[in-house]
C-alpha cells in the first residue's frame, strides 16, 4: 500500500486502482457531526485517488428506523458539499444502495456459508437466550451464546426446520485470532472465539446482522477501502473471518478515531444538538461544520482552519490520522465560522435568501433585496463580520431587508442639520456618481459634511445612521458592540450601490 504507517514493513509503491470507499450509516437518526468527520474522511480519501464515494444506508435495525432520516442524511452530505457519487438518490452499478433492497444476497451469502460448514441453525427461542443473559450477569460474566445449536445433529436440525421451529443462521467463529493491519491503527490481533459465541448473521425474521450485511456489501459492491469509526476495529476479525470463509478478498481496513462530547461520552444519534441539521438551520456555514470537524481530529500536516474542500482534499493525509478519539470544541464555532471568501458567498446566497423570507417575509415592501446581486452585496461587504448567515437576520441587521421607521422628527432630534443632510446625500445618488468603494463614499460624505455649518463628520454619521437603520447604534458582529463609522459607510454603501428604492429616497418622498 501507498499509505503505509510506520512500523508497517516497508514495501514497494505500486499503481493502486481508484478505490472505492464507502460511508455507511443506519438511518436509526440523523447526521451527527461524528457521523460528518468520517462521511468526510471517506470522501476526501475518495478524491484524493480519483476513487468513488459511496453511500449505502445499513437499515436492517427495522426496530430502530426513523422516518426521513435516510433522505435528511444524503441531504446534509450534499449540504456539507460532500455529496455521494453513488447512492440510492443518484444511482449507480451497484445499487440497490439500501440494505433491505439487498435481502436476497445475504440470503445467498448465509446459504453458501452453511452449505460449507461455516454457518449453523439456531433455533434457540428468546427465552433461553434471555436467561443466558441474565445467568452471565449474575455470575458477573460478559452475556456470550454459549454455541449449542453447533452440536446439534444434522437429522435433529431437519427434524425442526420440518417443524418450523423459527431459526436464525449463526456464523462458526474460528479459535484463534490472525493479525491484520489497520490503516490506522498499525497491526491488530483480536481473539474474539475468546470472548464472544458464535455471532447471529441472518435474523428469524430473514434479515441480516450488521456482520453479514457489512461484509456481503462490501464484497458486491466492490468497495476497496473500509473507512469507519473506531468503535468497529473489534468487530474486525469476525468480518475477515467472514470473508475467508465466503472466499472473498477483504478491502483494506482504516478505523478513525471517534469524536467524543466533552463528558467524554461518543457523539451519538440520540443527541439533537449536534446534528448537522440543528447548525444548519442556526445559519452555520457548512465549510465551518467541515472546519469544526477537521480542526478536532487529525489527518492533516497541520492544524490550520479556513481550508476549502479541494484544499481538504489535497492535505488529507491518513497516515496523520491519530488513533486516540477527540473531544470536539464547539466554542470554536464562532471563530470558525466566518464567510471568507467571495466564492462561499456565492454559494449562501440562496440560502440567506430562504432564511430572509422565512425572517421578514410580509414585511419586505422593496423587492429588489431579493436579487440576487443585492444579497451578494450584503455577503460581500459583511464577510469577515459575522459568525452565521442567521446574524444577518436579527434586528441590528433588519435595516437591510426592511425600511426603518424613522421620522423626520427623530432625525431633527439627533441634529438639526439633519433636513440638509439627508438632502445632499439623496443628490449624491441622484448624480449618477459610481460610489463602488468606501474610500469613495467616506470622501464624498466628507465633503458633504464640509459643505454645512455647525455640523461635523460623526454628526451627519449620527443622522445617517438613524435614517438608514432606525438605531442609534449599530452592534456588528457577536462579541464586538462598535459605533464604528466604517459599519455605518459600508451599510449606506450596500443601499447607494446595489438597492433601487434606498431607505433614503423613500424617506424623501414619504415623509
Ligand atoms: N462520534 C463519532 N465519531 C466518529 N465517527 C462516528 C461517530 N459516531 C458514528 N461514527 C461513524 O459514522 C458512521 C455511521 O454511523 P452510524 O450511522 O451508525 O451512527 P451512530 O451515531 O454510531 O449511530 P448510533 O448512535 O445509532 O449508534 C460509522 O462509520 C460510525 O463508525
Amino acid at each position: 500500500m501507498c499509505w503505509k504507517r510506520s512500523g508497517a514493513r516497508r514495501g514497494v509503491c505500486t499503481r493502486q486502482p481508484a478505490p472505492r470507499v464507502r460511508f455507511a450509516p443506519s438511518p436509526t437518526g440523523f447526521l451527527h457531526l461524528g457521523g460528518l468527520r468520517t462521511a468526510l474522511y471517506n470522501y476526501l480519501f475518495a478524491k484524493q485517488r480519483g476513487g468513488a464515494f459511496i453511500l449505502r444506508l445499513e437499515d436492517t435495525d427495522r426496530t430502530r428506523l426513523v422516518p426521513g432520516a435516510a433522505d435528511a442524511i444524503e441531504d446534509m452530505l450534499e449540504w456539507a458539499g460532500i455529496a455521494p457519487d453513488e447512492s440510492s438518490r443518484r444511482g449507480g452499478d451497484y445499487g440497490p444502495y439500501v440494505q433491505s433492497e439487498r435481502l436476497p444476497l445475504y440470503s445467498q451469502a448465509a446459504a453458501s456459508l452453511l452449505q460449507t460448514g461455516h454457518a449453523y441453525y439456531c433455533f434457540c427461542s428468546n427465552q433461553r437466550l434471555d436467561l443466558l443473559k441474565r445467568e452471565a450477569q449474575r455470575s458477573g460474566h460478559v452475556p456470550r451464546y454459549d454455541n449449542r445449536c453447533r452440536q446439534l445433529r444434522p437429522e435433529q436440525v431437519q427434524e425442526k426446520l420440518a417443524r418450523g421451529v423459527p431459526r436464525a443462521v449463526r456464523f462458526k467463529l474460528d479459535a484463534g485470532a490472525e493479525p491484520f493491519r489497520d490503516a490506522i491503527f498499525g497491526w491488530t490481533r483480536h481473539e474474539v472465539a475468546a470472548v464472544e459465541g458464535d455471532p447471529v448473521i441472518l435474523k428469524a425474521d430473514g434479515f441480516p446482522t450488521y456482520h453479514l450485511a457489512n461484509v456481503v456489501d462490501d464484497h458486491h459492491m466492490r468497495v476497496s477501502h473500509v473507512l469507519r469509526g473506531s468503535e468497529w476495529l473489534i468487530s474486525t476479525a469476525k468480518h475477515l473471518q467472514l470473508f475467508r470463509a465466503l472466499r472473498w478478498t477483504p478491502p483494506v481496513y482504516a478505523h478513525l478515531p471517534l469524536l467524543l462530547n466533552r463528558d467524554g461520552s461518543k457523539l451519538s444519534k440520540r443527541q439533537g444538538d449536534i446534528f448537522v441539521q440543528r447548525f444548519r438551520e442556526q445559519g452555520v456555514l457548512p465549510e465551518t461544520l467541515l472546519d469544526i470537524v477537521t480542526h478536532a481530529g487529525s489527518g492533516f500536516d497541520d492544524n490550520r482552519i479556513g481550508r476549502r474542500l479541494d484544499e481538504l482534499v489535497r492535505e488529507f493525509n491518513i497516515s496523520k490520522v491519530a488513533t486516540h478519539s477527540a473531544l470536539l470544541d464547539l466554542d470554536k464555532l464562532d471563530e470558525f465560522n466566518r464567510i471568507e471568501d467571495e466564492e462561499k458567498c456565492a454559494a449562501l446566497r440562496d440560502e440567506l435568501r430562504q432564511h430572509v423570507l422565512h425572517t421578514h417575509g410580509s414585511q419586505i415592501s422593496d423587492r429588489a433585496v431579493l436579487e440576487p446581486q443585492y444579497i451578494q452585496r450584503v455577503l460581500q461587504l459583511r464577510k469577515g463580520h459575522i459568525c452565521s448567515l442567521r446574524e444577518l437576520l436579527n434586528h441590528t441587521y433588519a435595516y437591510l431587508w426592511i425600511r426603518p421607521r424613522v421620522t423626520r422628527q427623530q432625525l431633527q432630534e439627533v441634529s438639526a442639520e439633519a433636513e440638509n443632510i439627508v438632502a445632499a446625500v439623496i443628490r449624491l445618488m441622484a448624480s449618477g456618481s459610481s460610489i463602488e468603494s468606501t474610500e469613495r463614499l467616506n470622501a464624498e460624505l466628507k465633503m458633504i459634511t464640509s459643505r454645512l455649518n455647525n455640523t461635523k463628520y460623526s454628526g451627519v454619521m449620527r443622522v445617517l445612521r438613524l435614517a438608514l437603520s432606525a438605531q442609534q447604534n449599530f452592534c456588528c458582529y457577536k462579541g464586538a458592540r462598535r459605533q464604528s463609522r466604517s459599519v455605518i459607510v459600508e451599510a449606506l454603501l450596500t443601499v447607494f450601490s446595489s438597492r433601487p428604492q434606498n431607505h433614503l429616497l423613500w424617506m424623501h418622498r414619504n415623509r
